[in-house]
């Protein structure tokens, strides 16, 4: 079992854990993979261009089908037919800010989700510039990124290198709460540990493989995820879904280590073949899932 308390050791104390029996906090959906396979979720995807294949290949292997549409000229029509929208700042420009812009906005007249992915939104002035405009124009449903970008969007400072986040002396559950809060949307932070919370529960996900560290897009990845989860009616709250689909690629990131790889490059491989078998009933199984009480 893990020892929360030490690794999220907070000033002040404000947060402890609950340590649930057998470290598995049961969720209310039983059946979330089941319901992407059968739904088949069109999530458009409005992503970097260092991991468009990566996503919309992940988005397939979990059962969901892909659409990366970025032109002005089309994304209202695009996030119209599709089911849950994803947003990710990785190699922003005007253009696809402004496109990103209108989708969201398509997205919320339409009550669809929107997951945004702030890729190394910290890095510079015009990253921060946009994620403010698209937070003055979109609501998230949720936002996903790593400790460093989401401490940027709170004003917390955090070691960073380019997109990747290294480390920091607040707590990701204090950053991910102040985000939620702020925005009052769900938040991931993800790392070792994924926190995911909605201001008020906090989860902690155990699941995953270093070697996810390893590769790029591992984090868009997720995102992309997070879209299929949302992206299907399931009769379940979307925070136990966004918990859900960390714990689903965070097992399907140990497996993939473990099916006699050769280093990151059939990591990657391994990561699509095993979301692609991935049933819900390994998900009950191996999900390592905290509740962490404030
Ligand atoms: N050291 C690690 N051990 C286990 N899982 C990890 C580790 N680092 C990242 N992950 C997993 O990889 C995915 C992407 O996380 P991260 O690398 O923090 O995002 P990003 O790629 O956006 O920086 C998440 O599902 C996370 O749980
Ligand atoms: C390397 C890089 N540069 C701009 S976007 C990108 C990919 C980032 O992917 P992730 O945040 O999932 O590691
Ligand atoms: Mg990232």
């Amino acid at each position: 079992m893990l020892d929360y308390t030490k690794i999220f050791h907070v000033p002040g104390g404000r947060f402890f854990v609950y340590i649930t029996q057998s470290g598995r906090f049961k969720m209310n959906s039983d059946h979330a993979i089941l319901h992407i396979k059968d739904q088949n979720p069109l999530v458009h995807t409005i992503t970097n261009q260092v991991v468009a294949n990566d996503v919309a290949n992940v988005l397939l292997a979990i059962g969901a089908s892909p659409i990366m549409a970025i032109a002005k000229e089309e994304v209202e029509e695009v996030t119209g037919m599709a089911e849950a929208l994803v947003i990710n700042m990785g190699t922003l420009t005007s253009d696809s800010l402004e496109s990103m812009i209108l989708a969201g906005r398509q997205a919320n007249a339409q009550g669809k989700p929107v997951i945004l992915d702030p890729v190394g939104v910290g890095a510079t002035t015009f990253r921060k510039k946009s994620a403010q405009k698209l937070f003055e124009n979109v609501d998230m449903t949720v936002i996903r990124g790593n400790a460093s970008e989401i401490a940027s969007l709170v004003g917390v400072s955090w070691q960073s290198k380019g997109v990747d986040s290294k480390d920091g002396a607040n707590s990701p559950i204090d950053v991910a709460v102040r985000l939620a809060e702020k925005r009052h949307c769900i938040v991931a932070v993800s790392g070792k540990t994924d926190i995911v919370t909605d201001g008020t529960r906090v989860f902690a996900v155990s699941n995953g493989d270093q070697l996810m560290a390893m590769i790029t897009g591992s984090g868009c990845m997720m995102s992309g995820i997070i879209g299929a989860f949302l992206g299907v009616v399931d009769g379940s709250d979307m925070l136990s879904r966004v918990v859900l689909a960390h714990a689903a690629f965070g097992i399907a990131g140990e497996w993939a280590a473990d099916s006699g790889i050769n280093g990151p490059g059939s990591f990657r491989a391994a990561l699509i073949d095993v979301l692609h078998s991935l049933s819900d009933d390994d998900l009950t199984k191996h999900a390592r899932i905290e509740r962490i009480i404030q």
